[in-house]
């Protein structure tokens, strides 16, 4: 069971109420001058992953009433309960066990009664031998030929994770192609059809419920494909196969559910990368690398199960973000990978965080009073720096910041990677310290103004500093690091879901638009006019029709 306390009734969020006032008027630059230890209380070095949190606008008072904030709202309960297989995800009357994908040590994890471990490692088993198979050129196609193309069919959960692996390892990429489509506008499959050969291409339909509009209907526009470039439908067993929950519904597809790669209910979308979802993960990188990932992975669930709050990586991760969404209102956070090969990683965790905490109805049914799940958004560094960096420094918004770099990158060419570390140090430098008016004064002085043009020009100049970061440098971006690195994230939004008091394993709110979806797809197959919505959509519609 989950606990549920609304967290603004606690002692905790009324002392940080008080702390705020006391806090706000002081200026992080002064907090550092104050403090030289200040790095050293507020980083935590987790293997080859340095976590610094100093730069945030807190004191030890804070990090001590945040963390008193999560013993009130029995966090450690809430994670025992996760672990434990608990059915926490009360709306959809399952547990939640991503980490049991991952459970390295393979100690027994129960549901229901039942140790899931053993399924977990034959599924895993399937994966090797079948990614192994393909990598070597041991499974050939209808034709005998080798596979070079991998073709991932899916959306959400279904698609995004492996996509932003697949990217972030790019550096032990085996020898096949892989390709992703998930959008069900036709351009998406038609633009990959062009560029694959059927003899050579094996397709993952990847679905979790197997039903999913999108993901079923370009899978049906790739099985004609192939059938119509000269296949036969005895061939599919060699170029297709299927992740999903639903063996019922893949049969029905004729796929062949030896080429099934089972999960479970216990398994969210958006945690799935770990799961047979990953297959496609396995393909790119190798089985062995999979398996890093997966053992990352596990090693920031023990820290997470184990580790004192204070000393939590994910922990401070979620009460931070905790401070500035309900104590300073800000609405976004921005995630800013220094590692070009990360640059899906925002996008993946927009969904990881915004379709697991996007939710205003808390634990006991009731309206929530407070502010849940913040804006998740982000671009690689230094691009970002280049189009939206202005407003985080002299905006009137402030935007916490997760900037991530690795100190080694696995293409060292020249100066390229020192440049690029150096921009990753001088951001949150100089978004903690900003320029004051007498600094860009003395700098137009220098640079030969006149007075005249000082006094015009230096108020544009000046950055009140101030504004908060996270920086997290690893050592390398290796399969372990990145394992480690996602379930941080993914452990930040179950804190965070914790003290909201909200479900984060859910997600209705993307059941309306699909709902009314179903219903317009009947009336756009006809030429009649459309009446029965509002003005807005008949007019719409009926201009669609006069169009198309
Ligand atoms: O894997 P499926 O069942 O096709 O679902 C895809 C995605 O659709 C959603 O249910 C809603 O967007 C996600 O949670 C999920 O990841």
């Amino acid at each position: 069971m989950l606990p549920n306390i609304n967290f603004t009734t606690t002692k905790a969020y009324n002392y940080l109420t008080d702390h705020f006032i006391e806090l706000t008027s002081q200026h992080l630059a002064d907090l550092f001058k104050a403090d030289e230890g200040r790095f050293e209380k507020f980083s935590v070095q987790f293997k080859d992953i340095l976590f610094d949190y100093s730069k945030n606008r807190i004191d030890e008072k804070t990090v001590a009433l945040l963390v008193q904030l999560a013993h009130e709202c029995e966090l450690d309960k809430a994670i025992g309960a996760m672990f434990a297989g608990e059915a926490i995800n009360v709306t959809e009357n399952r547990a939640v066990l991503h980490t049991a994908l991952r459970n390295q040590s393979n100690t027994p994890v129960y549901v229901d009664g039942k140790d899931v471990m053993p399924e977990v490692n034959a599924v895993l088993d399937h994966m090797k031998q079948f990614s192994d198979d393909v990598i070597s050129g041991n499974w050939k196609g209808y034709t005998g030929k080798e596979i070079t193309d991998v073709v991932n069919i899916g959306i959400g959960g279904s698609d995004l994770g492996p996509v932003m692996v697949t990217e972030a390892l790019k550096a032990y990429k085996t020898r096949l192609n892989l390709h992703f489509v998930s959008n069900v506008d036709g351009t998406h499959i038609a633009e990959t059809l062009k560029t694959i050969n059927p003899e050579t291409t094996l397709f993952l339909i990847a679905s979790k419920t197997f039903t999913t509009q999108e993901t079923m209907a370009n899978a049906h526009t790739v099985r004609q494909w192939f059938l119509d470039s000269g296949a036969k439908e005895a061939d599919i067993a060699k170029h297709f196969a299927a992740l999903s929950t639903n063996s019922k519904g893949v049969s029905e597809f004729g796929i062949d559910t030896a080429n099934m790669f089972e999960f479970w209910d216990w398994v969210g979308g958006r945690y799935s990368l770990w799961s047979a979802i990953g297959l496609s993960i396995a393909l790119g990188i190798g089985f062995d690398n999979f398996q890093k990932l997966l053992a990352g992975a596990h090693e920031a669930d023990q820290h997470f199960k184990t580790t004192p709050f204070e000393e939590n990586i994910p922990v401070i991760m979620g009460l931070i973000g905790i401070w500035y969404n309900n104590f300073f209102e800000a609405e976004t956070q921005a995630i800013l990978p220094y590692d070009q090969y990360m640059h899906r990683f925002a996008a993946y965790f927009q969904q990881g965080d915004m379709e697991s905490n996007g939710k205003s109805v808390a634990r006991n049914g009731e309206h929530v009073d407070y502010q849940t799940g913040p804006i998740i958004w982000g671009e690689p560094g230094t691009n970002g720096q280049h189009a939206f960096y202005q407003l985080i420094h002299q905006g009137t918004k402030l935007i916490p910041c997760d900037f991530i770099a690795p100190a080694q990158s696995h293409n060292p060419i020249g100066e390229h990677h020192t440049l690029l570390l150096s921009n990753f140090f001088a951001q949150t430098e100089a978004l903690m310290n900003g320029k004051s008016y007498e600094e860009a004064a003395a700098e137009l002085k220098a640079a030969g103004k006149s007075e005249q043009e000082i006094e015009k020009l230096a108020p544009f100049k000046v950055f009140d500093g101030n504004r908060p970061t996270n920086s997290i440098l690893v050592k390398k971006i290796t399969p372990e690091t990145l394992g480690s690195l996602i379930a941080f994230y993914e452990h930040k939004i179950f804190t965070q879901g914790i003290i909201w008091n909200i479900y984060s394993f859910d997600q209705w709110g993307v059941e309306l638009g699909k709902q009314l979806a179903g219903k317009i797809l009947p009336e756009l197959r006809t030429g009649d006019q459309v009446t029965s919505h509002d003005s807005s959509t008949n007019g719409l519609i009926n201009q669609y029709k006069a169009w198309r």
